[in-house]
């Protein structure tokens, strides 16, 4: 039994408590996968590009290449007469420079001629025999994409702990890049409770539940692009638990534990993480709600820290830990606090209703988004399907009590 707590710690006071006990961040171990495979995990290294984008100059429109200077002033009423001069093959390159006074046929995406600076839209010319009347002038550079001027040789196209996705992975693979080194880190993830039952049960013995926690947690780091690994349900012992905690540490960085954080004589987790060794349990107790019997430590061991979080019980009380202090503390511990600022943003909306909260401490409360603003979600902390209604959290700050309608809130989006 754990007894009391009488001082929480803020949120942000508990966050940077645990990076400074554990050296957040972490020099991370990285693995090399397959471009293909990437998607969804969090990047090792800067990634860089190898090669300027584009790799040549190339055209924007179809119509000819010209030299910009060649057509200064040319007008409908005063068209300007170029020498048609060869066309531009897709997929290759003319070796031959653009004359002076010369145009080169182009289509979209193909190369720009040594010489020419600019390309004159098709609609914008006509071609009488030998030569293409062009009817509208060009700025130097207009209508092309010149070498590099998206991307040059080196530049980070994606930062360390960035989550592997739709939006860099087909820049990555435009510059030709076919391995990816990403985050190495291994998480274990151990639901507690003598009522908690493998989701297979059927039917449910009267006063067990089935383990939502552990495929909530396994799902959300998955969405968070962190790969974690379900380790079993572990009773309400305190020699069972801290044998599954101490032998999973062997093998994983972080260790997250769901209920049997609070006070009862059947909460053992502040037990297990008060006996890791050093330093052993960091933070007991947080001021928020929910969430107030979080608890985080860890172990300095063979010159690397481990992290063990052990987070409420409550289904809903957990997913809103996991998402305000878990996700936080791996960014922190990948990237730092640049990577944990990144991934926290928080957006100002309009509230649609009251927001009912007391003050002396910060309370989350799940929110549902409408067009112009947003309305709580009726919620208790043992609700399993809250999350699917909730597309953020409404943070209501330590010393605020109610919000009313029409003043502005801000959330954090999940
Ligand atoms: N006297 C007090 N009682 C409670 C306090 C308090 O301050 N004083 N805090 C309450 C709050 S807030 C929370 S949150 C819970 C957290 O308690 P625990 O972390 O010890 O969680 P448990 O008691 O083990 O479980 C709570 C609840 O959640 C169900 N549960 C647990 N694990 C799972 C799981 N993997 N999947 C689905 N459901 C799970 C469990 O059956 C309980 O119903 O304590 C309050 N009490
Ligand atoms: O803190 Mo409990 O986590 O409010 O439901």
């Amino acid at each position: 039994m754990s007894g009391f707590v009488e001082e929480l710690l803020e949120r942000s006071e508990a966050l940077k408590l645990v990076c400074d006990s554990l050296g957040f961040p972490y020099k991370m171990r990285t693995r090399r996968v397959d471009i293909d495979n990437a998607c969804g995990l969090r990047l090792g290294k800067d990634l860089k590009a190898p090669e300027p984008h584009p790799p040549f100059p190339r055209s924007l429109r179809d119509g000819y290449a010209v030299r910009s200077a060649d057509v200064i002033g040319a007008s409908p009423s005063s068209p300007v007469f170029l020498r048609k001069c060869g066309i531009v093959p897709m997929g290759g390159v003319v070796e031959e420079p653009l004359p002076h006074e010369g145009a080169m046929q182009i289509f979209t995406g193909g190369i720009l001629p040594c010489n020419g600076d600019a390309v004159v839209m098709l609609e914008d010319t006509e071609e009488s025999g030998p030569w293409i009347e062009v009817r509208k002038s060009v700025m130097p550079g207009e209508n092309i994409i010149s070498r590099g001027e998206e991307i040059a040789t080196n530049d980070v196209i994606a930062e360390v702990g960035d989550i592997l996705d739709f939006k860099n992975i087909p820049a990555a693979c435009g510059l030709g890049i076919r391995q990816i080194d990403v985050i190495d880190l291994e998480i274990g993830i151990l639901s507690t409770g003598d009522e908690v039952v493998d989701i297979s049960t059927n039917p449910l013995p009267p006063g067990c539940v089935r383990d939502v926690n552990g495929v909530m947690l396994h799902l959300l780091l998955k969405h968070y692009g962190f790969h974690s690994r379900f380790l079993g349900i572990v009773p309400d012992n305190f020699r069972r638990l801290k044998e599954s905690v101490e032998n999973s540490l062997e093998n994983f960085d972080v260790i997250i534990l769901s209920g049997g954080s609070s006070v009862s004589s059947r909460d053992f987790c502040y037990d297990v993480i008060q006996n890791l060794g050093d330093p052993g349990l960091i933070v007991r107790g947080i001021n928020m709600k929910p969430g107030k019997p979080t608890l985080i430590g860890g172990i300095n061991k063979e010159g690397s820290s481990k992290l063990v979080i052990s987070l409420p019980g409550h289904p809903l009380s957990c997913s809103v830990v996991a998402r305000v202090v878990l996700l936080p503390l791996l960014d922190m511990m990948i990237g730092g606090t640049r990577l944990y600022e990144k991934n926290f943003k928080i957006i100002k909306l309009k509230c649609l209703d009251d927001f009912i909260s007391r003050s002396g401490v910060e309370e989350y409360i799940p929110v549902s988004l409408k067009f112009d603003g947003v309305v709580p979600v009726n919620s208790k902390s043992g609700y399993i399907s809250a999350l699917k209604r909730t597309a953020g959290l409404a943070v209501l700050p330590i010393n605020r009590e109610t919000t009313r309608k029409g003043e502005e809130i801000e959330v954090i989006l999940w």
